[in-house]
């Protein structure tokens, strides 16, 4: 099963709406992670500044203050972004800040050893951004700032082709390869097993002959919508059981049954939009509907009824259904129970009609 969902994965290239999608759930779901590395870079930037303005003889200055509040408001304002796309810049801002940060504390150190520390800070920021939920031109831009900023060939007594120079020029080469390589494989990794996931709970929650939910997802649905307190007006329970359908299937062959299971659903959907419906199996569905009063779900019911009976389709069906108002205490089960009875109802007095659940009424046995 595995193994058949990943060739078919493998064979497609998920078009910009579910990478737009995956960047987007790969943000909030690392926004904290962001945070921290930017809280940490933060701590050890200052870490470094004071060991070279007061060990160094560099002197804390004003230019420090500024560069950590900046950063600090940076890492602030990374609570309040909600899309990726924004985090790009963002991260794009801080990165200008920290390089900027960095290359003053770096200042302060001893000639011959500057072009090592930017290189090591050039590897640190790197490799941190490879793992950051950026987009491909946002890790770009990262590397093209940083490598900017931090060029060791810049305000340093390296030459570009002396021993030195010529070590720097391979690490750097070795350096952007191996990041770049990362950020991209690494993504194209997330966005496989965020793709498969995507495959695999549709699979999970969508009934596949009708596209509608099926009992799983209504179940879990239904559940949380159950459990909100307090409650605007009253939630129903609908059952929904095709007439006759055996009879369909036996006198047109499984396929035009399956036809009729297609169009029923596709009615039920229209007919309850905005309300949680699903195949429960078989022939069988089920709406809940919460917020609603008695009156808003009859004229629902009629409504439901009359499309189905009057579809102008080859193969006219009928269904009946069984309601039942959710009481407070009543689990979902129960509220299910309810409403079969009541479905078994509508059965028992001729079908191709609605019944509310009253407790006079006779169970199925
Ligand atoms: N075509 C098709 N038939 C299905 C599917 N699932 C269940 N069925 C058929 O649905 C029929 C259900 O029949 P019954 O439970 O006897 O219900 P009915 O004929 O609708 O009778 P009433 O409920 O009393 O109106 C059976 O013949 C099942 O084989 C499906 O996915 N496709």
């Amino acid at each position: 099963m595995l193994k058949t969902i990943d060739h078919e994965i493998s064979k497609y290239a998920a078009p910009p709406a579910v990478q737009a999608e995956f960047a987007q759930h790969d943000f909030e779901k690392l926004r904290n992670f962001c945070r921290l590395t930017y809280a940490a870079s933060i701590v050890i930037w200052l870490l470094f500044d004071l060991i070279v303005s007061f060990k160094g003889g560099q002197g804390f200055t004003v230019l420090s203050v500024v560069f950590v509040c900046a950063m600090a408001a940076l890492t602030i304002a990374l609570g309040f972004i909600r899309k990726a796309r924004h985090f790009d810049v963002l991260n794009l801002i801080f990165v200008l800040a920290i390089t900027l940060g960095i290359r003053l504390i770096i200042f302060g150190l001893p000639a011959d050893t500057q072009p090592i520390w930017l290189i090591l800070a050039t590897s640190s920021i790197l490799y941190n951004a490879s793992v950051l939920p950026l987009s491909r031109w946002g890790f770009l831009a990262v590397v093209g700032v940083t490598w900017g900023v931090l060029n060791p060939f810049l305000m340093t007594e390296v030459q570009l082709f002396d021993l030195r120079g010529s070590l720097i020029l391979c690490y750097f080469a070795f350096l952007s390869c191996l990041t770049i390589y990362s950020f991209f494989k690494l993504r194209r990794v997330k966005l496989y097993n965020y793709t498969m996931s995507k495959l695999l709970l549709t699979q999970a929650y969508i009934d596949a002959l009708t596209e509608i939910p099926n009992r799983r997802s209504f179940m879990t649905r239904a559940t949380s919508v159950l459990a909100q307190n307090p409650r605007m007006h009253d939630h129903y329970l609908a059952m929904i059981d095709i007439d006759n359908f055996k009879r369909v299937n036996d006198q047109f062959g499984h396929d035009i049954g399956d036809e009729v299971l297609k169009r029923t659903a596709a009615s039920i959907k229209a007919v309850m939009n905005g309300y949680e419906c699903a195949r429960l199996g078989g022939e069988e569905f089920a709406v809940y509907l919460s917020g609603v009063r008695r009156a808003d779900v009859e004229r629902l019911m009629a409504t439901l009824c009359s499309q189905v009976r009057n579809d102008p389709a080859a193969h006219p069906v009928t269904v009946s259904i069984g309601l039942a108002r959710v009481d407070d205490q009543d689990s979902l089960n129960q509220a299910l129970a309810k409403a079969d009875k009541a479905l078994y109802a509508s059965k028992h007095a001729g079908k191709d009609r609605f019944t509310f659940y009253r407790s006079t009424l006779t169970g199925r046995e």
